[in-house]
């Protein structure tokens, strides 16, 4: 079928913005520094999680002064839908994780399934230490372990369907220079 448009630019008129662009933006310079603060002696594997941590990826990777390697994979569980299912494999890492300090970046610790299943294959591949880096995590009672968080986390948002900053409503509009909330989810 193809995509309705005018469904997608009216979600877009329709939408909350919960953070605009300087606040994340300052969000960012801020986990920068953290995370310089941490691996900047550490020579570290840098990935980025597809599609969704591009941006944030992006972003925060031009502020960090320091030697490091960087690389994507592509695990998706949501495949542009607005609710979470299986974890799908599009691309593992192709480079050696042994015994390397690894940061994993992406858009948003939502339930926290995809993150722990990133974690979990990394350290099984041998990274010596695994960081994490998100840009939103979502406040709620349904993560998939209370006990697991991101070591570094641009900002905190409220429980709903947010677009923007590499985040998709649909497929479309991760190149939204903001953070909005979809009308009614
Ligand atoms: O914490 P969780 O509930 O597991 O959700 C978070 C994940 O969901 C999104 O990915 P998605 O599967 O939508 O793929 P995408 O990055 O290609 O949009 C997002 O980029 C995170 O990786
Ligand atoms: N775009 C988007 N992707 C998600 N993946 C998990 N939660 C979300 C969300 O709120 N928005």
């Amino acid at each position: 079928m193809p995509t309705d448009l005018e469904h997608i630019q009216r979600v877009m008129r329709e939408a909350d913005c919960l953070h605009p662009m300087a606040e994340v933006e300052a969000a960012i310079s801020r986990v920068a520094q953290e995370v310089s603060n941490t691996l900047r002696d550490a020579n570290p594997l840098v990935f980025c999680v597809m599609n969704g941590g591009l941006i944030f990826s992006g972003k925060l990777l031009t502020q960090l002064n320091f030697p490091l390697e960087q690389s994507y994979l592509h695990a998706s569980r949501y495949r542009n839908e607005t609710s979470g299912g299986e974890l799908f494999w599009k691309a593992k890492p192709e480079v050696s994780l042994m015994d390397r300090d690894v940061l994993i970046i992406d858009d948003i610790l939502d339930e926290g399934h995809t993150l722990m299943a990133i974690v979990d294959f990394c350290k099984r591949s041998g990274a010596r230490a695994v960081y994490t880096a998100v840009l939103l995590d979502k406040k709620h009672e349904r993560k998939a372990r209370p006990d697991f968080a991101a070591d570094f986390i641009g900002l905190n948002c409220i429980d709903r369907y947010v677009f923007g900053y590499g985040m998709d409503y649909k497929g479309y509009w991760r190149n939204a220079a903001g953070i909005y909330a979809v009308k009614g989810l």
